[in-house]
C-alpha cells in the first residue's frame, strides 16, 4: 500500500538576507505515515515542526531531501488535492463568512456533495459556529477563526489531515470538541499528521509520536511503548514546606512525578507536610519520554 506521507532526509537552512547567519531548522528528518494512521509530531518551540509541515504542504522548498504524499511529490499541486491543512495561525480573509470559506474549500478541492450548504452547515454546527455561519470573520475571536479553519479542512472529506498545533488558541471546551472530532475522523479511517507541544492534550489522538528536537527526530514511539517505559503519576499541590520528589512550580504550588507503586506513600508525606492536593493524574509520560530521548543524545 502507498504510504500517506514519506518524509525522506529533510533538511532546511534558513538564511537571513541581511546577514550571513544560517539557521539549521531541519537536520535530516525521515519518517513514514501509513494510511489510516494518526502521527503526532511533538517537540518544544523552535524544534522544526512548522518547517516540516510547510514542506509537506509544498509551501516551502527543503534545502535537501523530499516529501511524497500518497506517492506524489509534495511540490506538485495535485498531491495536495483532498489534503485538509490548518496552519499554526490560519489567515482567512476577514470579509468572508464561514459559509463562504467552507464552500470555497469544496470548490478548490473539487469535492462533490449533494447539498453544498447543508454539508457546510453540518460542519459549522459541529464546530459550534452554526449561529455565525453568515457573519463576516472580522468580528471573530482567534479561537473562532481556528475552528472555521478546522471546519474547512474537515468538510472537504480529506484523505489526509495536516494540522499545525490544532489546539492552539482554543479554550478547554473548544479543545475537547476538536479532539473529539479528530478522534472520530481517525475512527472512520482518516489519516492524520499533527504537531503539538501540549502533549497531554493530544495523547489520545496519535498511534505514534515522533519526538523532534533541534531539527532532528529523536525517537518515534507508540503510546503503548511509552506507558511500558514509565508508570508515572503526576501530583500537583499547594503547600509551604518542600517535600522530597516535589519541585516548586510557582510560589506555594508544587509539582512532581512519582511511580504509581510509591503514590500512597508520597501522598501521606504530602499530607504530613500540610500540602493540599490540586491534581493527581496518570500520565502517559510523553513529556518525560521526550526529555529522556533528548538527554540520551
Ligand atoms: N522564515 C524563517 N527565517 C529564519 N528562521 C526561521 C524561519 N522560520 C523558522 N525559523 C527558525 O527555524 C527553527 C524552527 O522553527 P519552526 O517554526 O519550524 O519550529 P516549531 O517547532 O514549529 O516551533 P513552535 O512550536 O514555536 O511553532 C527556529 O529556530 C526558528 O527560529
Amino acid at each position: 500500500m502507498t504510504a500517506a506521507i514519506v518524509v525522506d532526509g529533510l533538511a532546511k537552512v534558513y538564511r537571513k538576507s541581511w546577514s550571513r547567519e544560517a539557521v539549521h531548522a531541519l537536520r535530516g528528518i525521515s519518517l513514514t505515515v501509513e494510511p489510516g494512521e494518526a502521527f503526532g509530531f511533538v517537540g518544544p518551540n523552535g524544534a522544526g515542526k512548522s518547517t516540516t509541515i510547510k514542506i509537506i504542504m509544498g509551501l516551502l522548498r527543503p534545502t535537501d531531501g523530499h516529501v511524497l504524499i500518497f506517492g506524489e511529490s509534495a511540490v506538485l499541486p495535485c498531491a495536495r488535492r483532498g489534503v485538509g491543512y490548518v496552519p499554526e495561525s490560519p489567515y482567512l480573509q476577514d470579509c468572508l463568512t464561514p459559509m463562504e470559506i467552507l464552500e470555497m474549500g469544496l470548490a478548490l478541492h473539487r469535492v462533490e456533495v449533494g447539498d453544498r450548504r447543508a454539508h457546510c452547515m453540518e460542519w459549522l454546527d459541529r464546530m459550534a459556529l452554526g449561529h455565525v455561519a453568515t457573519k463576516a470573520l472580522r468580528t471573530f475571536s482567534k479561537g473562532m477563526v481556528q475552528r472555521v479553519a478546522l471546519a474547512q479542512a474537515l468538510c472537504i472529506k480529506p484523505r489526509l489531515l495536516v494540522l499545525d498545533e490544532p489546539l492552539s488558541g482554543l479554550d478547554p471546551i473548544g479543545r475537547r470538541a476538536v479532539v473529539d472530532t479528530l478522534a472520530e475522523y481517525k475512527r472512520g479511517g482518516g489519516t492524520l499528521f499533527f504537531s503539538s507541544h501540549v502533549l497531554h492534550d493530544v495523547e489520545r489522538l496519535a498511534d505514534r509520536f515522533g519526538l523532534v528536537h533541534e531539527g532532528r527526530l529523536r525517537a518515534v514511539r507508540s503510546p503503548a511503548e511509552l506507558t511500558g517505559e514509565e508508570d508515572l503519576v503526576l501530583v500537583r499541590t499547594f503547600g509551604e514546606i518542600p517535600v522530597a520528589g516535589m519541585r516548586e512550580d510557582f510560589p506555594g504550588r508544587w509539582i512532581g512525578e512519582v511511580c504509581s507503586a510509591e503514590l500512597w506513600e508520597h501522598l501521606a508525606r504530602l499530607r504530613e507536610s500540610g500540602h493540599a492536593l490540586i491534581e493527581v493524574r496518570q500520565t502517559l509520560s510523553l513529556e518525560s519520554a521526550f526529555l529522556k530521548a533528548v538527554e540520551r543524545q
